[in-house]
């Protein structure tokens, strides 16, 4: 299989404390994972070492089929190299409509000046619907976005991130405060989204990570503690240790 994103040997102190430590993770270009980890683990830190918002102290960060180095690049390279990253809380753009969202993202500009003196192309409204389609809100395209309820403004900012059309998607909890038709629905998305890119989900939920049906990590300490599939990992000595204290 070939490998879209690989880390190795990444370790970053923050004030003498190793929050990661000889991090070793690979994925696949079109592949679901998720990544696990009790509070602390590393998950967060990890997702900003590959966004390039914290710069390790040492190990290697190599991208694509040129295995370049993220390292020497800045957030924003990072990101127009293909790497999208949705956080816990949404950010969409409340006063816009769900269509007005998807098209500034199409736009990969979200200042309103580009807004002003852009027209569309047809290629582009027929874009925004596809994705409104993938995410579930071809229904909502006219409707002002402060007004969808919290599941479908995650979708909105996952579709906005989808039409940047990024190789590597992470996503930081994305079931948080969902209720159950929406986390299915949130699952459906995400393991669609995985069959053409690679998408990393770190979630504490567990229900929801076993709809996932992927490979999981799990992190400890800022090291891989166990990679597999969920019965695999969660059956682990060394993790039931972890999550239960035992
Ligand atoms: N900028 C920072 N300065 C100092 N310590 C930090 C910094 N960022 C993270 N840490 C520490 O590094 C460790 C790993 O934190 P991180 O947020 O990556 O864990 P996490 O697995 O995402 O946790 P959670 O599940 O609680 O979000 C924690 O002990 C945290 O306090």
């Amino acid at each position: 299989m070939s490998t879209l994103l690989e880390v190795s040997g990444v370790s970053v102190s923050f004030d003498g404390f190793k929050a990661i430590n000889n991090l070793a993770f690979q994925i696949g270009p079109a592949e679901l994972r998720a990544v696990i980890g009790p509070n602390g683990a590393g998950k967060t830190t990890f997702m900003d070492i590959i966004t390039g918002k914290t710069k390790p102290d040492e190990g290697r960060v190599l991208w694509g089929e040129k295995s370049t180095s993220l390292l020497s690049m800045n957030e924003s390279r990072i990101a127009q190299a293909g790497v999208g990253r949705k956080f816990q809380r949404p950010t969409v753009f409340e006063d816009q409509t769900v269509a007005e969202n998807l098209m500034l993202a199409l736009k990969n500009d979200r200042s309103p000046f580009a807004v002003l003196g852009f027209r569309p192309k047809q290629s582009d409204h027929d874009k925004v619907a596809d994705i409104a389609s993938q995410i579930g809100l071809l229904s909502s395209l006219e409707r002002k976005s402060g007004e969808l309820s919290h599941g479908q403004k995650q979708w909105l900012e996952i579709g906005m991130l989808l039409s940047q059309d990024p190789k590597l998607l992470l996503v930081d909890e994305p079931a948080a405060g969902m209720s159950p038709a929406e986390r299915e629905h949130t699952t459906e998305l995400l393991v669609e989204a995985a069959k053409t890119r690679a998408v990393v989900v770190v979630e504490h939920d567990m229900e929801f990570v076993r709809r996932l049906n992927c490979r999981v990590t799990v992190l400890h300490e800022g090291s891989v503690l166990a990679e597999g599939s969920l019965d695999h990992v969660t059956s682990d000595e060394r993790v039931i240790e972890v999550y239960l204290g035992r």
